[in-house]
């Protein structure tokens, strides 16, 4: 018999499969609302001039294609967390940052969850809201941490269940670990007001739980890459000592160039140095070292003033579509005579929206309209535009009548 015979045919992937089931739909009038990637109005992926632009100029430069070190390139890196903490801070200044370049998002997350396992001093448990991103959970089982839950969505309103989640917290043991979504969290699309922010610090500080903050989305919910980056800030401000992990997939359309960077805030220079060693030596066994390419348009964008004043608008004008979209597709399910209140699409920020569509409702939706979301309701606003928003009204209130 075959070394494999025992291998079981896994399930595909909850957000990625529902683009492989898209594409073999034949339906002219079939919609991807499923993986989280931003398409212009016209429904195309969308490459930023200042990502041209960029590339033209490292072209020019003729660079070698040498390794990156292990912790990736340095000037990605120190732009990365600069963006992230904002130019003056005081983090930066003294040089508590260990920054690493990270495989996108999700390697960078993973490394994150490679270093806690490996030298996280308090509970090994890491909590995530719930509702999560898919792939939050497994990637810090596969990084050994357990992981629970707090509540954060509240399925009545479609928005936050701001008091569940206090609550919660405040049953965290002290020194567990607690994952925030940045901005934009994903799959909600329901982000804490910044009285709410204040209010989480403060609990979380009093409880003396470690925060891994997940930016994933810096620019594209508000248009304000300085907004979206509030409550990291400020948790920085109030003496958190964060972890962050943060990617460019959404925010400069880098999805398949993989660049992300992995940061801990230390206590002083000393121990920064420190935990970059061993991070170090935790990437090394993974991957060795990062791919160049992501990091070097990343790092000609945010250091080259030009390329960054492209940039700022070119996001803005991302996020400001799928604001429209949202204003789009509440509109219409009214003129489609829809009883439900459907406020939170325009409530809801970023690029998901949880629509509150049960299962078999997601289930009609994509058996008879062809409209391919995730079975959990949540619909990547990318993937509406003005040209299919009536057709996914009309299919929305055929579904949900
Ligand atoms: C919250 C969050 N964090 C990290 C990532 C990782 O992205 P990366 O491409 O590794 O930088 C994603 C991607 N989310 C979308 C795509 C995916 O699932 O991979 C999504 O939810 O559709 C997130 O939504």
């Amino acid at each position: 018999s075959s070394w494999w015979s025992g291998v079981q045919m896994g399930p595909p992937d909850a957000i990625l499969g529902v683009t492989e089931a898209f594409k073999r739909d034949t339906n002219p009038n079939k919609i991807n609302l499923g993986v989280g990637a931003y398409r212009d109005d016209n429904g195309k992926p969308y490459i930023l001039s200042c990502v041209r632009k960029a590339e033209a100029q490292i072209k020019e430069n003729n660079l070698d294609k040498e390794y990156a070190p292990i912790a990736g390139i340095a000037e990605f890196c120190k732009r990365s967390i600069e963006l992230a903490l904002g130019e003056g801070s005081d983090v930066l200044v003294n040089g508590l940052n260990a920054t690493v370049q990270g495989i996108s998002g999700t390697g960078s997350l993973r490394i994150g969850g490679a270093f806690l396992n490996g030298f996280f001093p308090g509970n090994k448990t890491i909590y995530l809201p719930s509702p999560s991103w898919g792939n939050h959970t497994p990637i810090f089982k596969h990084s050994g941490l357990e992981v629970k839950s707090y509540r954060y969505y509240d399925p009545k309103t479609c928005g936050l269940d701001f008091q569940g989640a206090l609550d919660d917290i405040s049953l965290i043991p002290e020194k567990s670990i607690i994952l925030l979504h940045a901005c934009a969290h994903n799959p909600t699309g329901v982000d804490p007001t910044k009285e709410q922010w204040l209010e989480l610090s403060n609990v979380i500080k009093k409880k003396n739980l470690f925060v891994f903050f997940d930016m994933a989305y810096q620019g594209f919910a508000t248009g304000s890459v300085d907004n979206d980056a509030f409550a990291v800030r400020h948790f920085v401000k109030e003496g958190h000592r964060i972890a962050l992990a943060q990617s460019f997939a959404k925010n400069m359309g880098l999805y398949g160039e993989r660049a992300g960077a992995f940061s801990i805030i230390a206590n002083d220079k000393q121990e920064a140095d420190k935990v970059m060693s061993q991070i170090k030596i935790l990437i090394r066994p993974l991957y060795s070292n990062p791919p160049i390419n992501g990091a070097r348009i990343v790092a000609q964008i945010l250091s080259d003033p030009n390329l960054r004043n492209e940039w700022l608008p070119e996001v803005k004008g991302m996020a400001d579509r799928i604001i429209s979209v949202r204003t789009q597709l509440r509109e219409n399910l009214k003129k489609e005579g829809s009883s439900h209140n459907w406020e939170h699409i325009t409530n809801q920020i970023g690029m998901f929206c949880f629509t509150g569509m049960k299962p078999d409702q997601v289930e009609k939706l994509t058996k008879e309209h062809s409209v391919y979301l995730t079975k959990d309701g949540r619909i990547s606003m990318a993937g509406v535009t003005s040209k299919n928003v009536e057709y996914l009204a009309h299919a929305m209130h055929q579904a949900t009548k």
